[in-house]
C-alpha cells in the first residue's frame, strides 16, 4: 500500500536546507555511464547508431527515422475534433503567454557610444517529448510552440516510436499545430546525442529543450558543451503541496497523486501544520493508488519519494518548500495568495483551490517544461530566452575618444596591455 514517509519538523527550528531533507538526491551515477556510453555510440554510429539503440530500449526498429510535415498535417485532420480542439486551445494559450513576454530591444547612448541589445533566435531547435510512461503531444505544445514564438527558423522533435515502429496521431498533429519542421523517430538519451551531433538524415540542432526521464535529462547535461541546454534539468515530475483542514482531504490527496503518476524517480511531498486532517488524506490516498490504473507509475513514485511533512506553521511550510525547491508547488490554503509572492524557490507555484497542476500541464499557459531535481534554486521554467541569444551593438562615436578614451588608456596601462592603450591613443593624435 502505497503511503507517505512522515517527516516531522515540529520542533526543528532554524535554516532549512535541502540535504537537511530526505529523497531529493537522484541516483544518478550508474544511468550517467549508461548515458555516456550511448551518446558516444550515436556520435560515431550515425543512424544505424541510433536506430540499433531504438531497437535495444524501445523494443522497435522505427518505421522511419525522421517525418516531415505531411505526415503532420495528415494526422491532424485524422484526428479526433474534441482532442484536436483542445491542442489547439492548449497551443493558443502558451502562445499568447509567450507572445506578451517578448523582449524588448533596449538601447543606451552616453558619453558617444551607443548600445544597442539585439535579440536573435538560434536557426535550429531541438524539442524533447518523452515518449515511455505516457505521450506527451502537450510537450509538442509546451515546447515548439515557444521556440515558434520566439523566432526560431527549424524545429525539430524528437519522441520515442510506438511498439509498432510509429508514432500516434495526437503527437504528430501536435507538431502539425505547433508549427513543428521535423520529427525523428527516437527517444532517450540516443535522441538528445542525435540532435546534438547529427546524423545521415538530421542536421544538428543549436538548443535542445524539453522534459523527460533521468536519462533524457543526463543526456542533455552530457552534450551540454556542444550544444544549447537551457539550466532546468527538466526531469522526473515534482509536487509539493501544501494545504490544511479547509481543504477536502480527497482533493489534497489526488494533487499529490497528479505528479507522480508520470513515473519513476518523482518526487511528492504533502506538507501541512494540520496533523489529524493529514492522516485522513493518506487514507484517500492510499485509496485512489490502489484503484488507479496507473498504480504502477504512481506507487513507483510514492513508495520511494512520498512524504508527508508536518510542520508549525505556514511559515514554516513555505521555508520546507524554499528547501525542497520543486518543480510545482500548490499553496491550498486560505491566504495562500499572499505566501505566493514570498517563495523563492520553485519552478512555478500555483494558488487557489481550484489550483491543480494539471492546468500547468496543459493549458494555463506558461510552459510545463520545468527545472527540477533541485534546480529551481537557479533555473526557470522554458523560456524565448532559452532559444535566443542577446546581441550587443556597439557603435562608437568619435566624441567617445575625448570623453572616455583616457579611462581606456589608464586601465590598459595597469594590465600592461600596450597595444590596447595604443588603439586608442593613434586615434586621439589623429585629431579624431
Ligand atoms: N520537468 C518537466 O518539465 C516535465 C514535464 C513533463 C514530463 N516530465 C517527466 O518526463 C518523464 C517522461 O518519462 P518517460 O519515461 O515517460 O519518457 P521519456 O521519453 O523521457 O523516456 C523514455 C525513453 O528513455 C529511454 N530509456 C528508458 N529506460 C531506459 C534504460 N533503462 N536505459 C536507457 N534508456 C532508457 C528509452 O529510450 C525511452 O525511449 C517523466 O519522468 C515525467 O515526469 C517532466
Ligand atoms: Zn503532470
Amino acid at each position: 500500500m502505497a503511503s507517505l514517509t512522515l517527516v516531522d519538523l515540529r520542533e526543528t527550528t532554524g535554516a532549512l536546507r535541502r540535504d537537511d531533507l530526505p529523497g531529493v538526491a537522484l541516483p544518478v551515477e550508474g544511468p550517467r555511464a549508461l548515458v555516456r556510453e550511448i551518446v558516444q555510440s550515436v556520435r560515431t554510429g550515425g543512424d544505424g547508431a541510433l536506430a540499433d539503440l531504438t531497437e535495444r530500449f524501445d523494443g522497435v526498429r522505427p518505421r522511419a527515422l525522421v517525418l516531415g510535415r505531411e505526415a503532420m498535417a495528415a494526422a491532424y485532420e485524422r484526428l479526433d475534433r474534441r482532442l484536436a480542439e483542445a491542442l489547439r486551445v492548449a497551443r493558443d494559450r502558451v502562445r499568447e503567454a509567450y507572445e506578451a513576454e517578448r523582449p524588448a530591444a533596449s538601447s543606451l547612448v552616453a558619453d558617444g557610444i551607443e548600445v544597442r541589445r539585439r535579440i536573435v533566435p538560434v536557426e535550429r531547435a531541438g524539442c524533447y517529448v518523452p515518449g515511455g510512461q505516457a505521450r506527451y503531444p502537450s510537450s509538442v505544445v509546451h515546447t515548439a510552440t515557444v521556440a515558434r514564438v520566439a523566432g526560431v527558423r527549424d524545429v525539430v522533435v524528437a519522441t520515442p516510436p510506438l511498439p509498432d515502429g510509429g508514432l500516434d496521431d495526437a503527437t504528430l498533429a501536435a507538431c502539425h499545430l505547433a508549427g513543428v519542421d521535423t520529427v525523428l523517430l527516437a527517444g532517450g538519451a540516443q535522441a538528445v546525442a542525435a540532435l546534438a551531433y547529427g546524423t545521415e538524415s538530421l542536421e544538428r540542432v543549436d538548443v535542445i529543450v524539453g522534459p523527460g526521464n533521468l536519462f533524457v535529462s543526463l543526456a542533455k547535461q552530457e552534450v551540454a558543451a556542444d550544444v544549447g541546454v537551457p539550466g532546468a534539468f527538466a526531469g522526473p515530475s515534482e509536487v509539493v503541496v501544501v494545504a490544511d483542514g479547509s481543504l477536502e482531504p480527497r482533493v489534497a490527496a489526488i494533487d499529490v497523486a497528479v505528479q507522480a503518476e508520470h513515473g519513476p524517480h518523482g518526487l511528492a511531498w504533502l506538507v501541512t501544520w494540520d496533523a489529524r486532517w493529514a492522516e485522513q488524506v493518506l487514507e484517500e490516498l492510499a485509496a485512489y493508488v490502489e484503484a488507479s490504473p496507473r498504480r504502477a507509475q504512481l506507487e513507483s513514485t510514492l513508495e520511494a519519494h512520498g512524504y508527508l511533512a508536518l510542520v508549525r506553521d505556514r511559515d514554516q511550510a513555505r521555508l520546507v518548500a524554499d528547501a525542497i525547491a520543486p518543480e510545482h508547488l500548490e499553496l491550498l490554503y486560505d491566504q495562500a495568495v499572499r505566501d505566493a509572492d514570498r517563495v523563492r524557490h520553485a519552478g512555478v507555484v500555483f494558488v487557489g483551490r481550484a489550483a491543480s497542476a494539471a492546468f500547468g500541464d496543459y493549458v494555463a499557459g506558461p510552459s510545463h517544461v520545468l527545472p527540477t531535481a533541485g534546480t529551481a534554486r537557479f533555473a526557470s521554467v522554458l523560456g524565448l530566452e532559452d532559444f535566443q541569444r542577446r546581441l550587443h551593438v556597439v557603435e562608437v562615436h568619435d566624441e567617445a575618444l575625448s570623453r572616455l578614451g583616457w579611462a581606456v588608456e589608464a586601465l590598459a596601462d595597469a594590465e600592461g596591455l600596450v597595444a590596447h592603450a595604443d588603439s586608442i591613443r593613434i586615434r586621439r593624435e589623429a585629431g579624431w
